[in-house]
């Protein structure tokens, strides 16, 4: 696991339903990117839970005022597929936001192509790497600006799943992860994901409550509960993933 470290704040917006979750997150997401200086870089989360967001920031009046020219995506976490195949990250962040956002097609960092999920772990790396500068991460000078994060049913985060080794990878930046349902997977470990400026959860649904109620009582299973970012962790969260936060 990563060092518990000092506490790290943070916010929480309770808000009605995921479109609601998908509206704030969008303002939020572009205030942010205005308000950040030369090269915005946002690493995408997967899953089903952003989608509204990424559909609205392709649409008006998000799609017109983004920074979009200086804005690079890279992904958190990926399953080890084609990129074309329905389960995969980048092929649901292309369909709803990357075909339909004018975004340089040089500014899109997919989690590669690779022989096996290990060897996309290290060309990710690389791909990271490369564009950061440097093999060494320093804090004072974080890799993103904002990391996007989904919370799922069972306490993972991207694809850093609880009791999974990958936690306790201090140096690595990726990992190649085996999910439990036997789906391979790349992983950003802490290394990166802590390099972040800001982490963002979008947590909707009723099924996600237990989970999002885990993580607010601090609990040492989740994954979550261990990320230290430079700046604040905000949670975009709707009322049917609350519902368990009243018994807290
Ligand atoms: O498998 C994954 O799950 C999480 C949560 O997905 P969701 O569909 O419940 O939103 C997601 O954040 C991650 O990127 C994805 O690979």
């Amino acid at each position: 696991m990563s060092g518990a470290g000092a506490a790290v704040a943070r916010q929480m917006l309770r808000l009605s339903n995921p479109e609601d979750v998908a509206e704030q997150a969008a303002q939020w997401l572009l205030a942010v990117a205005l308000g950040t200086e030369g090269p915005f870089v946002l690493c995408l989360s997967g899953g089903e839970t952003p989608r509204p967001l990424y559909q609205r920031l392709a649409a008006p009046p998000y799609r017109a005022a983004f920074p979009w020219e200086r804005t690079h995506v890279f992904w958190g976490d990926e399953r080890f597929v084609p990129h074309d195949d329905p389960r995969s990250n980048f092929r649901m962040a292309r369909d709803t936001l990357l075909s339909r956002a004018p975004l340089p097609s040089q500014n899109i960092h997919p989690v590669p192509s690779a022989a096996s999920a290990r060897a996309a772990a290290i060309a990710y790396q690389r791909e990271l790497a490369l564009f950061y500068g440097s093999e060494i991460l320093t804090r004072a000078r974080p890799l993103f600006d904002v990391t996007l994060l989904g919370l799922g049913a069972d306490g993972h985060m991207g694809s850093l799943f609880p009791g999974d080794e990958a936690l306790c990878q201090r140096e690595g930046w990726t990992a190649a992860v085996v999910g439990p349902d036997g789906l391979e997977r790349v992983a950003l470990t802490y290394p990166a994901l802590d390099n972040s400026r800001r982490i963002a959860f979008l947590v909707t649904g009723a099924q996600k409550s237990a989970a999002l109620a885990r993580l607010m009582r601090g609990d040492r299973a989740l994954p979550a509960t261990y990320l230290r970012p430079a700046g604040e962790i905000r949670l975009f969260v709707d009322a049917a993933a609350a519902q368990e936060l009243e018994t807290l």
